[in-house]
């Protein structure tokens, strides 16, 4: 399928252009062990990853996926600042972006979309992993979970970014890996585009069906009507 008039394209950052789960794994068992508790399998925390980071301490918390909803709120801020000072220090140790991110990303940008990116991670991690990963420049706007007062699966970042970027939603499309950008997407009235190699809970996000999925990032190229021929540098 093709996409026909898009203006800008909105990416979800973890799990989509950044594989960013073995650091959160990290301060997720830092925080775990600095408390007295067991490390679990980053394998397991790999599925946890797509609410934001208190949604993340508190599945850490919790060993699941489903949060207690007794939680001590205490321990919860203790968790969270434990958390949130390691993983400020340790964003990009291990840290990745997906093949063809970067230079799909150029050829965007240089066919003249506007790019953003809507993530429900904190806002003050956004940058200094882009300038970490060498993604710097490329992005006219940065949406994070807690830049308004609600974030994915809600509407609200998509419709901010259409607004701010000045294009409507239908001129916008949402690039994922997650349930919540699919959501997010449906709820906005906008087209999605998933991909299969993220998180999403461990399940297929074509279960929640975006308008298209894809296996590898540089496909969103084509799918853009007005690009019918590019080369991939890296
Ligand atoms: O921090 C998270 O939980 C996930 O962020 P994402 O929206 O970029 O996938
Ligand atoms: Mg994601």
């Amino acid at each position: 399928m093709k996409f026909t008039g898009k203006k800008a394209v909105l990416f979800d950052l973890d799990g989509t252009l950044i594989d960013s789960a073995p650091d959160l794994a990290l301060a997720i068992n830092h925080m775990l062990t600095s408390i007295g508790r067991e490390e679990i399998s980053p394998t397991i925390i790999r599925s946890w990853v797509g609410n934001g980071a208190s949604i993340l301490v508190q599945r850490g918390l919790s060993g699941q996926t489903d949060i207690d909803e007794n939680l001590d709120p205490e321990l919860l801020e203790k968790s969270l600042a434990i958390f949130l000072d390691f993983y400020a220090k340790n964003l990009c140790v291990d840290t990745v972006t997906y093949p063809h991110v970067r230079a799909s990303l150029k050829i965007l940008k240089a066919k003249g979309y506007q790019l953003a990116i809507v993530t429900n991670k904190p806002y003050d991690f956004i940058q200094p992993i882009l300038d970490g990963l060498a993604l710097n420049g490329l992005f006219e706007l940065l949406v994070g979970g807690d830049t308004l007062e609600k974030r994915k699966p809600d509407p609200l970042p998509l419709h901010y970014a259409c607004e701010k970027l000045g294009v409507t939603v239908e001129q916008c499309v949402m690039v994922g890996d997650s349930k919540n950008d699919v959501l997010a997407a449906n709820a906005a009235n906008m087209q999605s585009i998933g991909l299969s190699y993220g998180y999403n809970y461990g399940e297929d996000i074509n279960e929640h069906n975006p308008d298209v999925s894809f296996d590898d990032f540089a496909d969103i190229i084509a799918t853009l009507s007005d690009i019918n021929e590019y080369e991939l540098s890296e």
